[in-house]
């Protein structure tokens, strides 16, 4: 080695003395600081030549390290380095290339530095590979490169693990970083994955363009954002709002470099602010008025519905308690129990009275609830409410429906039993009587039942106000249903008073009705009980004025009758009547009786009336009157009528078969029957079975029936008589007719009552009766029946004025079947002008 350095410096020497190089580039080698060096590529790196940079650089002189395989640079080398280095060294000479290593090395007095070594691989002067070069110190270069790479690395772990998103983006849109977060948040896996794909933020990222330009458009303006709200699209197109805080970079010379920003995803705050944008505009359009209070139940805050409702503005009450609002009325104990629920289970509702600003009280319904803070104090009271006023005044009304009758807006049967026991528990305790009427109106199924529900309940209303027109305000009506009144006169009313009243009631009543510009008529009967002397308890009272009203309609409806014991007995026996009429029915207890009619133009016996008997197993035969009634009340009475119309027909027959002369049959039909619509189809089928023609029927209808809905009857006698059947009007004279209506009647007959036969020749009123009653029927060309004729001298009258038949005791009253036959057989017609007595005489 020291031939070697021996032989460089001569070569130096000789060069320089040439051009006295040589010294310079001593003078250079050996103030440069480094190490400059010339070694062998062997395991020691063994040391040709140094410069006298090597004690600065490693501690060790030239001399100490040149040729010394104990200092040699191999030992010099940091122990971890050595290998590496030896690596990039020998790679470099296999490639004949220049090497660059860094690596440390361990000076004499045991500091390490950091050394940079630039060198290239050379044959010597002799040809031996060496390896010549020049390492300095990089040590302080190092350490700020370590520091930078440290602050480098600190940055990258902010930039790394920020859990906001970090972006750096071209002002077109393009990424130029971005963070793990912002990754996340976009929904990619890895920033690179972003950047790759998220290539046109404008149209691609934001839900409305209109945000990026409006964002650059800041940028633009201000060099920066803050708190700049979007709603993006995230890779799997969810949407999510985020807020960006993003500022320009720009280089020294003000040229723009990028955006920078963060991104926060705020979807979370936005949910939650829109949560309490609804829960607010819930409050604020809320129609149940609301209040919030404090812990101190100081009024914070109030909704419109509350200033609607209470008159009060919020400005008004804010800090008040709200206690201002309170009517006053409210008992005490409600509060306390309020405040005692509201302790134990943190809400309450009820009932309260609050008055308006403007003074007016009124019901609230409240419901509080009390809202604890996480550590369970009181933090606030919500109460919302609501003006039950009207409520409470549909409740009134529902109250009015409950006891009143709604048709009428009567007291109903329920009211008036409260009202009755009110009335009865007065009278007991300072011994007044009192007077209860129980008003049925006459007719009225029948008025119903033909001119349907509508006339019938205008009927009802009318009625109810001529009633609650004739007696005094302090008295009571009720309806109890149906057609059934009740009039109490509870103030001491005795019988004179009953009486009085009742009489005003048959009247007022009775007059006529306008209903759908009809005239309508009823009557009333009523049926009077007194406390206490008829009876004491309310029921006892209702069923003996029942007892009373019931006799007033067997006499004749349209009176009254006060209670009398007697009459219990009267309506044990109607009671038991009705159930022996069901046996009877069934039994075949009835019968019918005919009586004939005589035809005075041709003096022949030309038809009979079928009259029904009862044929009672004890009582012997029951006349009509006593039963008709009866089963008609009992609901039997279509039943009974089914049965007379069957007998009938059969003893046609049964005359036809006994070869007498052909007679026609005259047939009392019920209301009932007559509005039955099954009716014709009946009659035709029994006249089939029984081979009769149509026309040996008679089917008569009262006046009253016939005229109760004239329009109705005229269809109903239409379908009846048009199987060829005809109809009379039984009873004329002793209704209301219509001679409008009886025009158009489809009728063969008129049949004058026989109250007005009895007295013709007594009485000229009577007389002028009948007269024009003959006279009107044969203007619209009608036959007429004159009923109950009991003498020559009623015949002969009736004769006189044109009466075509006549019907009564005189030619014979009503007979079994059997009479008939011989009467018919016996009885040669009378001659003209003749007289009947020659029948009796034969
Ligand atoms: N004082 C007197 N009376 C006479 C005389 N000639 C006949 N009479 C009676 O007058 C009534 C005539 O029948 P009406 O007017 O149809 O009156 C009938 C009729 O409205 C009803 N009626 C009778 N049978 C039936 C029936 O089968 N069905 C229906 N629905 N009602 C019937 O009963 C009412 C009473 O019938 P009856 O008791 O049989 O009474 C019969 C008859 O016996 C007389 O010269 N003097």
């Amino acid at each position: 080695m020291q031939a070697q350095a021996g032989r460089l410096r001569r070569n130096s020497f000789l060069t320089a003395r040439a051009v006295d190089r040589t010294r310079i580039l001593d003078t250079l080698v050996n103030n440069l600081e480094g190490m400059v060096y010339r070694c062998l590529d062997d395991e020691h790196w063994t040391m040709v030549f140094v410069s006298q940079g090597s004690t600065g650089l490693c501690g060790y002189a030239p001399a100490e390290i040149v040729d010394n395989a104990f200092i040699s640079w191999e030992n010099i080398t940091h122990p971890e380095d050595r290998a590496r280095i030896r690596e990039q060294i020998r790679r470099a000479a296999r490639e004949g290339q220049r090497f660059a290593v860094q690596y440390r090395i361990q000076t004499a007095d045991g500091e390490t530095r950091w050394v940079l070594e630039r060198g290239i691989t050379v044959p010597d002067e002799e040809g031996r590979v060496v390896i010549e070069g020049f390492i300095e110190d990089v040590t302080p270069r190092q350490a700020t490169l370590d520091a930078l790479a440290h602050s480098e690395l600190r940055y990258r772990h902010i930039f790394e693990y920020a859990s906001e998103g970090i972006f750096q983006t071209t002002r077109e849109g393009r990424y130029l970083a971005a963070n793990p977060a912002l990754a996340r948040l976009y929904g990619y896996t890895t920033p690179e994955e972003l950047m790759a794909d998220l290539s046109d933020i404008e149209s691609r990222l934001y839900v409305d363009p209109e945000r990026r330009r409006r964002f650059r458009h800041l940028m633009a303006m201000h060099g920066e954002v803050i708190n700049f709200e979007s709603e993006v699209r995230r890779r799997d197109g969810s949407c999510i709002w985020i807020s960006e805080n993003a500022h320009t970079v720009r280089g020294p010379q003000g040229e723009f470099i990028c955006y920078e920003g963060t991104v926060q995803d705020i979807s979370e705050r936005k949910r939650n602010d829109e949560h309490l944008r609804l829960l607010a505009t819930v409050f604020s359009n809320s129609n149940e008025a609301i209040i919030v209070t404090d812990a101190e139940n100081r009024i914070v805050a109030t909704n419109q519905a509350f200033t609607k409702l209470t008159g009060y503005r919020q400005e008004e009450v804010l800090g008040q308690n709200p206690r201002i609002l309170s009517a006053g009325i409210t008992p005490p104990e409600v509060y306390r129990e309020m405040w005692a629920d509201l302790e134990q289970n943190g809400a309450w509702q009820g009932e309260l009275w609050d008055r308006r600003r403007d003074g007016e009280a009124y019901p609230k319904w409240l419901s509080i609830s009390m809202v604890r803070d996480s550590a369970g104090q009181v933090q606030n009271y919500i109460g919302n409410f609501i003006d039950i006023s009207e409520m409470k005044a549909s409740e009134e009304q529902i109250r009015h429906l409950a006891h009143h009758d709604t048709l009428t807006n009567l007291p109903n049967r329920f009211s008036l039993n409260e009202k009755l026991a009110q009335a009865v528990g007065l009278c007991q305790r300072t011994g007044m009587s009192l007077a209860l009427m129980l008003i049925d109106l006459d007719r009225f199924k029948a008025i119903n039942d033909t001119l349907g529900h509508h006339v019938g309940d205008e009927l009802l209303i009318q009625v109810a106000k001529r009633l609650s027109a004739t007696v005094r305000t302090s008295d009571i009506v009720a309806r109890l249903g149906g057609d059934e009144f009740v009039v109490v006169l509870p103030d001491g009313a005795d019988a004179t008073d009953a009486a009085h009243v009742a009489d005003k009631i048959v009247r007022a009543i009775s007059a006529p009705y306008l209903i759908n510009g009809q005239e309508q008529r009823t009557s009333p009967s009523i049926g009077i009980c007194l406390y206490p002397d008829d009876a004491t308890e309310i029921g006892d009272l209702l069923k003996n004025a029942d007892v009373a009203m019931y006799h007033a309609k067997a006499m004749g409806r349209g009176n009254f009758q006060f209670f009398t014991e007697g009459m219990n007995a009267a309506t044990t026996r109607r009671l038991s009547l009705e159930s022996e009429l069901r046996s009877g029915l069934e039994r075949e207890q009835f019968v019918l009786h005919y009586q004939p009619q005589l035809d005075l133009r041709s003096g022949r016996l030309v038809g009979v009336e079928a009259l029904i008997r009862w044929n009672h197993p004890s009582r012997g035969l029951i006349p009509p009157a006593e039963f008709i009634p009866v089963a008609e009340e009992a609901g039997i009475i279509d039943a009974i009528g089914d049965w007379v119309l069957q007998e009938a027909c059969r003893q046609l027959g049964a005359w036809r078969e006994a070869g007498l002369d052909p007679l026609r049959m005259s047939i009392n039909l019920s209301t009932g029957q007559f509005l039955d619509k099954t009716l014709p189809a009946r009659i035709a089928e029994l006249l089939e079975v029984h081979g009769l023609h149509a026309g040996l029927l008679d089917l008569e209808v009262t006046e009253s029936v016939s005229m109760a809905s004239p329009n109705e009857t005229i269809e109903v006698m239409r379908a009846l008589t048009g199987s060829g059947l005809s109809l009379s009007i039984d009873d004329f004279g002793t209704g209301y007719s219509s001679l409008a209506y009886l025009k158009l009647f489809p009728i063969r007959t008129l049949k004058i009552d026989r109250s007005f036969v009895k007295d013709i020749e007594t009485d000229p009123s009577d007389a002028d009766i009948c007269d024009v009653t003959v006279l009107l029927a044969h203007r619209l060309g009608l036959e007429v029946v004159a009923e109950g004729v009991e003498t020559e001298a009623q015949l002969k009258f009736l004769r006189s004025i044109g009466c075509e038949k006549i019907q009564g005791y005189l030619i014979s009253p009503p007979v079994p079947a059997a009479q008939i036959e011989s009467l018919v057989r016996r009885h040669p017609p009378i001659e003209a002008g003749g007289s009947v007595i020659l029948w009796q005489a034969a």
